[in-house]
């Protein structure tokens, strides 16, 4: 059975940062879910490019059918990792209703990494990161934080709820921000 880490916080928290670090040093694989809804949007032939696109401007949630597919597909292809980071998701209901539909019975949810840093840092951060990402301006970081704020932390608390998730203050440095995570990743591997 996959082990899995879901790893959540606002737009521009540093998850892509700290997950490339934890797959490079603890052998995790790291999965980001708007990742993967961007090379599908690229990629030649999909009929979701166009609904992927719309929902990235947005900042909306693409359907859950479409991310899981494409997380499950990631998972596959890498079967011999120590585990997953699934960077992003779930992101409201229909991610977590359609996640628990596809993927309940295959994989060991062993912890929610949430990464907090207060939404100007974020904000700032995403619109610095020169990328070239079509939804790292600020009518589009509007819409994000407002998913985040009605539609995802709601997921972050259900979470809480059962005991699973790990905070880590991710406004700090990315290397006392690592730090912590190693921390986190050491406790939930020794039990
Ligand atoms: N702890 C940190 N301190 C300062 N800058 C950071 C920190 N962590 C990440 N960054 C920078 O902030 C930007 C956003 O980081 P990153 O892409 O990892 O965030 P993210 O949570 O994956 O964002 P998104 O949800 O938009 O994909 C990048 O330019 C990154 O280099
Ligand atoms: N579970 C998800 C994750 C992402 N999206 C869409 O992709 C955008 C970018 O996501 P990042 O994690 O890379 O910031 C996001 O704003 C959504 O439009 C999604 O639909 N479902
Ligand atoms: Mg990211």
């Amino acid at each position: 059975m996959y082990n899995v880490v879901f790893v959540l916080g606002p737009p521009g928290s540093g998850k892509g940062t700290i997950c490339a670090q934890i797959q490079e040093n603890l052998g995790y694989v790291h999965l980001s879910a708007g990742d993967l809804l961007r090379a599908e949007r690229e990629r030649v032939g999909s009929q979701f490019g166009a609904l992927i696109e719309n929902h990235i401007k947005n900042g909306s949630i693409v359907p859950v059918e479409i991310t899981c597919s494409l997380l499950e597909n990631a998972m596959i292809a890498s079967k011999d990792a120590n585990g997953f980071l699934i960077d992003g998701f779930p992101r409201n209901e229909d991610n977590l209703s359609g996640w628990n539909k596809q993927m309940g019975g295959k994989v060991n949810e062993q912890f929610v990494l949430f990464l907090s840093c207060p939404v100007d840092v974020c904000i700032d951060r995403c619109l610095h990161r020169g990328q070239g990402r079509t939804d790292d301006n600020v009518d589009s970081l509007k819409k994000r934080v407002e998913t985040y704020n009605h539609s995802t932390f709601p997921i972050i608390e259900h979470f809480g709820k059962l005991g699973m998730v790990r905070e880590v203050n991710s406004e700090r440095p990315v290397a006392e921000v690592y730090n912590d995570v190693v921390e986190v990743f050491t406790a939930a591997n020794q039990k």
